[in-house]
């Protein structure tokens, strides 16, 4: 990441576009914003518009804006957001979802700076910077035919890479921290806490699927639950369906674990469990998910004696 914070410090004050990739909630909008704040264009607006889902006709009027008049329910001109950031920054989410017609207006839009609105026969001139974002890699969208290679040349001229949370483990307990004492203090609660290592492990462990934004809403829910005096925290009082997903995930390993082959066994992995079993056998052969008959035929080939193991 630090890497990435310096790139940022050089891409900034520059005017070219910048193509942000990386999954849902890891940070693109909050990167873009840094980006904007760094650049000569800080007190110029930032304006950012979610291309996912929207009609044509939507992100035409969301992009360009309308005229009075120039479809049903439009009841007086709007400017577009590309107009609105003018002097600043606008950012474009989930870019790769804008449709073929869309993509070629904009492309036209940026080529030549300057856009029709809706309804008008006006042409509008425009400032503005384009940060772009998506979950995908645009050459890849360009590769599968959803992205035009034209407009890929004008977005993607410095691409940067936000890395998941699962990959960031310098990030993940201090995020955690941080998101956990902003919460607190909301709250009027204590903002240092102790954490166990069941839960330190667990965050370090945990796969994160919503990245940032899931962490965040996990220390939200957490320190709420805290009673005000208490210092320590617990892996226990994490949100059910977490800890739920948790038991999953450890059945899902145990259930692996019973489909190993006793020839994967090693004499050594085996003496290792029974002494942590003090020589019980059939905690042993659960712990190495086989059966008791199959315990008795690897301590028998292996020579093991379960009375020195005991
Ligand atoms: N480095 C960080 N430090 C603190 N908070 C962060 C950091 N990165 C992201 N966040 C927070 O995580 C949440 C998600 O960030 P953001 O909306 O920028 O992600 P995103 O990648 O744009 O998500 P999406 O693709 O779903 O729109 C926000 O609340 C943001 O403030």
């Amino acid at each position: 990441m630090e890497a990435l914070f310096e790139r940022i410090q050089c891409v900034a004050p520059t005017e070219s576009s910048v193509y942000i990739n990386g999954e849902t909630g890891t940070g693109k909008e909050l990167l873009a914003n840094a980006i904007h704040q760094l650049s000569p264009r800080k007190d110029g607006p930032f304006i950012a518009l979610n291309c996912a889902n929207l009609t044509d006709d939507l992100a035409e009027s969301q992009l360009f804006g309308h005229t009075k008049g120039s479809f049903t329910g439009a009841t007086k001109d709007q400017p577009g957001f590309l107009s609105q950031a003018d002097k600043g920054t606008l950012f474009l989410d989930e870019v790769v979802d804008l449709s073929p017609r869309v993509q070629s207006k904009l492309l036209r839009a940026l080529q030549e700076q300057t856009f029709q609105p809706l309804g008008s026969t006006q042409s509008q001139t425009f400032d503005t910077r384009v940060i772009s974002a998506a979950a995908t890699p645009l050459r890849q969208a360009v590769a599968e035919g959803q992205f035009r290679e034209d407009l890929f040349y004008r977005l993607n001229v410095i691409p940067l890479k936000l890395p998941p949370l699962r990959e960031r483990h310098h990030d993940k307990p201090l995020l955690f921290r941080h998101f956990l004492s902003h919460y607190s203090a909301q709250q009027r609660k204590p903002r240092e806490w102790l954490l166990s290592q069941a839960l330190t492990d667990w965050i370090n462990s945990y796969p994160w699927p919503g990245n940032i934004r899931e962490l965040q809403n996990v220390c939200a829910f957490v320190s709420s639950c805290i009673p005000a005096h208490q210092l320590s925290i617990d892996k226990t009082m994490l949100p059910e369906d977490i800890l739920m997903g948790d038991q999953r995930i450890a059945a899902n390993r145990q259930a692996s674990i019973g489909c190993r082959r006793p020839a994967d066994i090693t004499r050594d992995e085996l003496l290792a469990v029974l002494q942590r079993n003090n020589g019980n056998k059939a905690q042993t052969a659960r712990q190495l998910g086989i059966s008791r008959m199959t315990l008795y035929r690897l301590l028998q080939q292996m020579e093991i004696d379960t009375e020195m193991t005991a």
